[in-house]
């Protein structure tokens, strides 16, 4: 591997062009059941824009053997004390795992495995991050500009948002002087 230059340059957008391009935005108000302030929530503008992502579909969702790839921004931004993050999910096919690359910014990935132990790893530009199956995952921008990276996951995997809009993950990461911190989840 010595003679092979590495490229320091994450391709973004070369797989996002063309047809089979899903766009989506989430604003506050499609995000009223994730936060845990909700006075915090109330006082805030509804339409205020938290994540945007752009995903490749080359088959038909619920192919196997097939890979989808997508682009998430989450912008900057907290309700309370808890930072602008995605919804959350498990895999519909719960062992289908998952890999994000982080592009720019500073963010922290939850993963929650089915038995309610939640984790947290740091992701920065260029970090890579194995999501194992049976695995609920989470990602919140603890940063002052964008947070973006790309995923790459089974086309057959699906969302389920059920469990975690429910219930949540066992921990949810707040800002306590200015550092971002895992705490129990009071609505657990
Ligand atoms: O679907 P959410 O929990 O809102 O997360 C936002 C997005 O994050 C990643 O990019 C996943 O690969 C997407 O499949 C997911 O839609
Ligand atoms: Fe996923």
């Amino acid at each position: 591997m010595n003679n092979i230059t590495k490229p320091n340059l994450i391709f973004k957008d070369d797989l996002l062009t063309g047809e089979n391009i899903d766009r989506l935005t989430r604003k506050l108000k499609d995000l009223g059941d994730i936060f845990n302030d909700k006075a915090a929530f109330a006082q805030m503008d509804g339409e205020t824009v938290v994540y945007d992502v752009e995903s490749s579909f080359p088959v038909a969702h619920g192919t196997e053997g097939g890979l989808f790839y997508g682009i998430t921004y989450i912008h900057p931004g907290k309700v309370g004390q808890e930072y602008f993050m995605t919804k959350g999910h498990f895999h519909e096919i719960r062992n289908r795992g998952e890999y994000y690359c982080t592009l720019e910014g500073e963010g922290m990935l939850l993963l929650m495995d089915e038995n309610g132990n939640t984790r947290a790893e740091k992701m920065i530009p260029g970090s890579i991050h194995y999501i194992p199956g049976n695995t609920a995952h989470r990602t919140a921008n603890v940063g002052e500009q964008i947070l973006s990276f790309s995923a790459f996951w089974p086309s057959d995997a699906g969302h389920d948002y059920g469990t975690i809009s429910e219930k949540g993950f066992s921990e949810i990461l707040i800002e306590q002087e200015g550092q971002p911190v895992l705490v129990p989840n009071i609505k657990q």
